[in-house]
């Protein structure tokens, strides 16, 4: 393994890359179906980045009419962290978290947030057929943060969402309709398949239309307290408690990409680092540059 890491850097590369890759699959086949699913998404991601880096360590830097060695530029690819990267840059925030929503059909989560972005709510409307991402910024700190809010396609139907839904998620809300007692039911699947794939990140669980039946707040529901979890009365038709639930939870979801308590989310975590840090090195030059 040395020699060859002496002879061809690209080479020794590949093969520790190879090594990596076949460990990890030998992990996967232990692995429940579900969870094979992300890691696959995580293999993309990460492999895609061992690529690139090894790539710009071992280019050879060509020279400048001026004779010094110009940075070698990292062929990228659409990852995800360069989408968030050109995103943060696009809004001119510092960072970027994904919430996600989750609960049956027509508990409300469209509605929820409606109200909180727009601080509207309209009662007659079709169901979402479509994913729809909403993109909001806030200022938390004295840090202006991105939020990307991901409600469902019309999924929830089948009990189940897409991995894709889940995957980098880093906090997520949780439906129920205080009026259909099958919703609240339900819970406890969404909750099962939330942790198959995202087993770390904040949660909480919300008790939506309360403007129908107030007197509702005074029962006690247990799921959220059984699992430790924070529970909200709200209702989205006259916006009862929206805004403090969904500033808590982007305050939450930021926390946890900061300090992330899953492996997979802390190797992510440095990844996105060292992705920003280049391109801020590889801006500074370029303003150098164009100062000289
Ligand atoms: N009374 C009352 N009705 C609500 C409230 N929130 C939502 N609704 C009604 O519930 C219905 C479903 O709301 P949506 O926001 O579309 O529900 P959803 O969970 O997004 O449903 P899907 O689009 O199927 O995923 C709509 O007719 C809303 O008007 C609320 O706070 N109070």
């Amino acid at each position: 393994m040395l020699s060859i890491a002496k002879t061809n850097n690209w080479n020794c590369s590949n093969t520790l890359l190879l090594q990596i890759f076949l460990r990890y699959c030998n992990i996967l086949f232990l692995l429940p179906t579900t969870t094979i699913i992300h890691h696959l998404f995580f293999i993309e991601n990460i492999s895609v980045r061992f690529a690139n880096y090894f790539r710009q360590a071992t280019k050879r830097t060509p020279k400048t009419k001026e004779g010094s060695r110009k940075r070698p530029r990292c062929i990228e690819t659409q990852t995800r962290s360069w989408r968030f990267f050109k995103e943060k840059k696009k809004y001119d925030a510092e960072e970027n978290v994904k919430i996600i929503c989750l609960g049956d059909s027509a508990v409300g989560k469209s509605k929820l947030m409606e109200r909180f972005l727009m601080d509207e709510y309209r009662p007659q409307q079709m169901s979402t057929y479509a994913l729809t991402l909403y993109k909001h910024t806030t200022t938390l700190g004295n840090k202006k943060v991105l939020v990307d809010f991901w409600d469902t396609a019309g999924q929830e139907r089948f009990q189940s969402m897409h991995p894709s839904y889940y995957h980098n998620a880093h906090a997520c809300i949780m439906v129920f309709d205080v009026q259909r007692k099958i919703t609240y039911k339900n819970l406890s699947n969404w909750f099962k398949e939330l942790r198959e794939y995202r087993p770390e990140i904040p949660c909480c669980v919300v008790a939506n239309k309360i403007d129908a039946d107030l007197k509702i707040t005074q029962r006690s529901f247990n799921f959220a307290k059984k699992h430790g979890l924070p529970f909200y009365f709200v209702s989205a038709a006259d916006g009862t408690n929206v805004v403090k639930m969904f500033r808590e939870m982007i305050n939450r979801a930021l926390e946890y990409k900061q300090n992330p308590s899953d492996f997979m989310d802390e190797v992510m975590q440095e990844l996105e680092n060292f992705d920003l840090k280049k391109k801020e090195e590889n801006s500074d030059e370029d303003g150098l540059k164009a100062e000289n």
